[in-house]
């Protein structure tokens, strides 16, 4: 909010805005933790490898799963609960939050994403409070999280 009320009508954001929304970005994150838009990815083991007892052949192809860190208590305790207050500081330990992926084939428009949803965020937020109109709408996985009835929401401007 201290960024919403720096701005007059009509200002735009800046980078140096951007770059200080660090809470905006902390729910953002933990958005993505509980429910990544990308389930994984796959890979082919250019070598053999064994891992956790299972021996894989090189040229195999494996599918990575974003989940299996994001939902695992030893990364994130309590992991079903929204807590922004995990990204606080230096945050998760390195590759185990990886909704972008992680290493040479990582996602290369995460900061684009990150650019799109802040602004996303303080242009809505700062306007409307938003009101679910079907209270646990179910999400179903067409590849990507879906919400079965596409998420009608409510929209109640702000007064200015
Ligand atoms: C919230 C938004 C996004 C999420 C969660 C996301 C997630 C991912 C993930 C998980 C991968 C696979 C990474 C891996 O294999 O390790 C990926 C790859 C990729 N993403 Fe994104 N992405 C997002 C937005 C974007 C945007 C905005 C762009 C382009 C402007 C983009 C372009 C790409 C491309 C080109 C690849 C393939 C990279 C490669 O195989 O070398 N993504 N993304």
């Amino acid at each position: 909010m201290a960024i919403a009320e720096s701005k007059g009508p009509g200002d735009l954001l800046t980078w140096d805005d951007i770059e200080k929304m660090k809470f905006s970005w902390s729910v953002a994150r933990e958005s993505l933790r509980l429910m990544p838009p990308a389930v994984g990815a796959f890979r082919e083991a250019t070598t053999e490898f064994t891992y956790s007892c299972f021996t894989i052949p090189k040229g195999w192809k494996t599918f990575w799963t974003v989940h299996s860190t994001h939902k695992n208590p030893d990364c994130f305790p309590e992991p079903e609960r929204f807590d922004p207050a995990r990204f606080k500081g230096s945050g998760p330990v390195p590759y185990t939050f990886v909704p972008f992926g992680g290493g040479p084939k990582m996602c290369p428009g995460k900061e684009y994403a990150r650019l799109e949803l802040l602004i996303m965020m303080h242009n809505v937020v700062r306007r409307f409070k938003l009101e679910e109109t079907i209270p646990n709408e179910k999400i179903v996985y067409h590849a990507t999280p879906t919400p079965v009835h596409g998420l009608p929401l409510r929209l109640h401007p702000h007064r200015e």
